[in-house]
């Protein structure tokens, strides 16, 4: 008989509960990348309550298993929590078949390089109350992160237009975020263990989880149904003729837009000769007596430098499609058949407790934080430096783009063009009217703060101490009719 392959390395696990104990609850995508170093391994194995989670640290090894090999790896795990709360609907959480490929289909054709151009006004025009707003309260500068990405999100699905932090939709955003981030140990709720629980009826309140999913159906089914109605509306009162085929993925995934515009303001603090780099080619470019718009994208190289070198310094979605597989961020792939690469078994397996026995197909976790950090493939990675990206040919180092911050595969993010240029136009607007420096401390020094990133739902920068103000006087007229 052949020998069977090993499972990949990792860390050792206790009897039964196996990795649960060693998963990190704060930044686990540093954890999976020192354990990688630690286990000599590219490839990470842990078991959690008997359910399998591969850790793929390279982006050779995500590449060819998650995108040349999506036939075994496109697969979603099955989440009766997520369910019962009423997501079924979204595409996230479809399973390859006729109705994943039809939404998935709908989804791409709305959102391609090409049809991303019509949506450019509203993302320039939303990008400049951003600017705006941000220019009279400085301190509301991340809530005000959030409204934008609702905006554009609600601006061009729905024709809605969204008033700023304190708007109804960006509450029931915020809400549905809330719901998701306090979710607790996805996969692994009693629902999930337990599915016939399901069943049970509302007065059985002995299960936690089942009585938090069920609390939480209406704010689910508000944000599925409440713009599709005002859509409506409209139509029939034909001032809107058609709406997107969209649905409450993009809805809430405007948090991955606004962690991203995070993570450029942490940025910018901490590189002020990329800024000026920054200002000094949009001023020669754009000039004082306009805002930029993406006719000028093509001339602005650095600034798309920066642009990359935020998704490759950290990926607001840094484990490509699963923060922390007991604290949700988004949904794993998971392996369909049993695999080998490298050596190694890739597992499909059913999982068994002392209580049942469910289907665990093993989650595939690309680490896109650790591949983009990767010392092979980049020079001094932890530091900021869109200038890495200069081709060899003009005397650069010729640093390859980053790879995963929007996932893999036929699981990569249909809204990838949408959100790229949403950031584009937040960040080249707030360069052309904003300077963002270092705040003083108690001792009225200059202090760069210490780079730290939330763990849940996205990965943004956390609240840190900065100044936000005009460029100039010309900065403010531009923006004080949007
Ligand atoms: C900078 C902004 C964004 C980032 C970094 C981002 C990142 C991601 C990532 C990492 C995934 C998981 C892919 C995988 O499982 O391999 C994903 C999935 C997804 N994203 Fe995004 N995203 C962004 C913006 C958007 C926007 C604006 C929309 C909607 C218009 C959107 C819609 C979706 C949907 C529907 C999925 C699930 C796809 C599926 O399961 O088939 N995303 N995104």
């Amino acid at each position: 008989r052949k020998k069977p392959h090993p499972l990949p390395p990792g860390p050792p696990a206790d009897p039964i509960i196996g990795h649960v104990r060693h998963i990190p609850t704060k930044s686990p995508e540093l954890t999976y990348m020192q354990w990688g170093k630690q286990f000599n391994t590219d490839i990470i194995y842990m078991s959690l309550l008997g359910q399998g989670v591969i850790i793929l640290n390279k982006a050779e090894d995500a590449i060819a298993l998650l995108d040349r090999r999506g036939s075994k790896y496109s697969d979603r795990p099955r989440f009766h929590f997520f369910q019962e709360q009423g997501w079924i609907k979204s595409l996230t959480l479809f399973s390859p078949g006729p109705a994943f490929r039809k939404h998935r289909k709908m989804y791409t054709a709305s959102f391609t390089p090409a049809k991303c151009v019509q949506y450019q006004k509203a993302q320039i025009q939303e990008a400049g109350k951003l600017a705006r707003r941000v220019m009279d309260n400085p301190e509301d500068w991340m809530l005000q992160t959030v409204a934008y990405s609702t905006a554009v999100v609600l601006q061009i699905a729905y024709g809605i237009e969204v008033k700023g932090k304190d708007d109804p939709y960006v509450k029931l955003a915020n809400d549905v975020s809330e719901s998701i981030s306090t979710s607790g140990a996805v996969g692994v709720t009693m629902v999930d263990v337990l599915p016939f629980t399901r069943n049970l009826p509302n007065w059985f309140r002995l299960i936690p989880s089942l009585n938090w999913a069920r609390s939480l159906i209406p704010v689910i089914r508000e944000m599925h149904e409440l713009p599709y109605e005002y859509v409506k509306s409209q139509m029939v009162n034909s001032s809107l003729s058609s709406a997107l085929p969209f649905e409450a993925k993009g809805f809430c995934h405007r948090q991955s837009t606004a962690a991203t515009i995070s993570i450029f303001v942490l940025a910018m603090v901490l590189s002020p000769d990329v800024q000026q780099k920054a200002h000094a080619e949009i001023d020669a470019v754009v000039g004082v007596d306009r805002l930029p718009t993406f006719a000028d994208r093509p001339n602005l190289p650095f600034v798309e430098k920066v642009l990359q070198e935020l998704f490759r310094w950290h990926s607001s979605v840094p484990l490509s499609n699963c923060a922390d597989v007991l604290d949700i961020l988004d949904i794993p792939h998971i392996v369909t058949e049993d695999d080998e690469y490298k050596g190694y078994l890739i597992p499909k397996g059913k999982c068994s407790t002392y209580i049942t026995s469910y289907d665990s197909r093993a989650f595939v976790i690309a680490n896109s934080y650790a591949i983009n950090r990767d010392e092979c493939r980049y020079n001094n990675p932890a530091s900021f430096n869109p200038d890495r990206y200069t081709p060899i040919t003009e005397g650069g180092e010729g640093a390859p783009q980053p790879v995963g911050q929007f996932g893999f595969g036929r699981r990569i993010c249909p809204g990838q063009h949408l959100g790229e240029a949403s950031v584009w136009a937040a960040i080249v607007t707030t360069l052309a009217t904003l300077e963002i420096s270092k705040a003083r401390d108690s001792n009225g020094e200059l202090s760069a703060p210490d780079p730290k990133f939330s763990t849940g739902l996205t990965s943004h920068a956390e609240r840190f101490p900065c100044v936000i103000k005009r460029r100039s006087e010309r900065a403010r007229e531009l923006l004080v009719n949007l």
